[in-house]
């Protein structure tokens, strides 16, 4: 299907997003787009660590996940986060509807590193079917990133890497991951557009660290010849361009590659 366009809500934002910013995803299927969000939650999720005593950890913007921390995160992601997204849906004209990577095996993974990561999933296979199901029904999927394990079970995905792998699947047209910066910064200084081979540089020399690195990997594993460009941008909505459309670091295979 044409028109599809994946919008990843990082937790860092998804407290802030205004009105403004659902009723303009909800505009996108009046303009014959399709638009799938995959949110995060990680900050909510460490709020909730906190509170059971368990300290956070993270190995390259990747959570450590004990079967502890993946209930937390999936009652985190699947409960709170997820349903605050699709209830942010009904004062607009379209309706959404939440589910997590085990709904209909929505999201199939594997285990990424079970000895240095624990319970954290590899995105194997995303169920086409049903998301296209979805959308041909006008209404917008919400998806939190929590993975039927292959093996049986449960896996906590990245958002960014699930986002990135439905993006893949569903052909997308668009990614864009909205965030708590206006897009990756070196020395202060916001960068309009990025290379994989800049990303590749960056992430070994330490300039994009934490969360921002599985954002960038994600984004330069997703292009393709569909998919050109992938944005990472403020979800505060400040930084615009003239059509309205987010304004945030633009990530291409190579310098010549815009169109
Ligand atoms: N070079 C960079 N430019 C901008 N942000 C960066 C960079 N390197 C690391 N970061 C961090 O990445 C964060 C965004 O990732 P993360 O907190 O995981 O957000 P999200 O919840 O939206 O996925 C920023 O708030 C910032 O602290
Ligand atoms: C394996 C892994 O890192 N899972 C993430 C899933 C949520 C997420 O990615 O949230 P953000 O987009 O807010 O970072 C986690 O447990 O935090």
């Amino acid at each position: 299907m044409d028109g599809i366009v994946v919008i990843k809500c990082g937790g860092s934002t998804v407290e802030e997003l205004s009105a403004d910013f659902f009723q303009s995803i909800a505009a996108m299927k009046d303009m014959g787009k399709h638009p799938i969000i995959v949110h995060g939650g990680g900050p909510a999720i460490n709020d909730m660590l906190v509170t059971m005593q368990i300290k956070p950890e993270f190995v390259d913007g990747l959570r450590k996940t004990t079967a502890e921390v993946l209930e937390t995160a999936e009652l985190v992601l699947s409960g709170k986060v997820n349903k605050k997204i699709v209830t942010a849906f009904q004062d607009t004209s379209k309706t959404a509807i939440g589910l997590s990577g085990v709904d209909g095996d929505l999201i199939k993974a594997s285990p990424l590193n079970l000895d240095t990561l624990g319970y954290v999933g590899n995105v194997e296979d995303v169920n086409q079917t049903l998301l296209l199901h979805i959308v041909k029904t006008g209404s917008i999927p919400v998806i939190a990133p929590i993975a039927s394990d292959i093996n049986g079970g449960k896996l906590n995905v990245n958002a960014d890497v699930a986002a990135a792998a439905v993006a893949q699947a569903m052909q997308a047209e668009e990614l864009m991951f909205v965030t708590d910066v206006d897009g990756v910064m070196i020395d202060g200084n916001m960068q309009e557009t990025l290379t994989v081979s800049d990303i590749d540089k960056l992430v070994n020399d330490g300039t994009i660290y934490g969360g921002m690195i599985p954002k960038v990997r994600a984004a330069a594993d997703s292009l393709t010849d569909k998919l050109e460009k992938v944005t990472i941008a403020n979800g505060n909505g400040k930084n615009r361009h003239e059509n309205g459309t987010l304004k945030g670091t633009t990530i291409i295979k190579e310098k010549r590659a815009v169109h």
